[in-house]
């Protein structure tokens, strides 16, 4: 579902990723750890291909990748259900509009939003608006999720029940491919069946489940 093979990426002269490869099948669930700076947006870049490796690819298996960032990333200008829907109209399904508002609805319900679909993300609390941007990645039916720290710009008391909402949903995916990139290997409990780490510009296997 994901290879990366023997990729490389500096910028300038900061070597930020060198050689890693990275083979992740169907329902992979892996965490990546490493401390800040050490590439593990990039990485993650490399795979939605925003990013370009300097020396070796990175192939995937399939288009559909939603993407969970630290800040949720929504149109001010659009409400929660539009938010989702934008993302939506934006892959190459050829859903019809009806069908595609009611995925997004769904999306919205599997988060708790089923009644604040036609908030602005200013009129919804920051936790309100992650839970948004999750509806939004979950709604593309990905077959590759990945996570960039997804809790870490919310308080401690949102975090839990926003980690539950994730897990519940990701196992609700078996097949798809993810990965979960934090600093809090907490987070990572009784979802990952792998945990890698990156340590100069290596990626190393840190465990093998947490
Ligand atoms: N577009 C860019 N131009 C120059 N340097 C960059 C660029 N993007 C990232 N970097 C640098 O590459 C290194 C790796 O960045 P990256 O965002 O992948 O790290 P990270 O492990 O995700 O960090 P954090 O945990 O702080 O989010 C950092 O030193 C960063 O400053």
């Amino acid at each position: 579902m994901i290879q990366l093979n023997h990729a490389s990426k500096s910028y300038g002269s900061k070597v930020v990723l060198q050689d890693i490869c990275l083979n992740l099948n169907k329902g992979d669930v892996v965490g990546l750890l490493g401390p800040s700076g050490s590439g593990k947006s990039t990485i993650l870049g490399l795979i939605a291909k925003v990013i370009q490796p300097d020396r070796g690819g990175c192939g995937t298996a399939s288009d559909h990748i939603g993407y969970v960032f630290q800040d949720h990333r929504l149109l001010p200008w659009k409400t929660a259900l539009e938010n989702v829907l934008f993302a939506l109209e934006a892959t190459s399904d050829k859903s019809s509009q009806s069908n595609m508002k009611q995925r997004a609805r769904k999306a919205l319900t599997d988060v708790g939003l089923e009644k604040a679909t036609h908030y602005f993300p200013k009129q919804l609390s920051g936790g309100m608006c992650q839970r948004v941007s999750i509806a939004r990645a979950f709604a593309i039916e990905p077959d590759i999720l990945l996570l960039d720290e997804p809790l870490s710009a919310l308080d401690s008391s949102r975090r839990s029940s926003i980690l539950a909402d994730l897990k519940r949903m990701i196992r609700q995916r078996p097949d798809m491919a993810v990965i979960y990139v934090t600093h809090n290997r907490n987070e990572l409990a009784d979802i990952v069946k792998y945990t890698y780490e990156i340590s100069g510009g290596q990626l190393l296997l840190a465990d093998k489940s947490i």
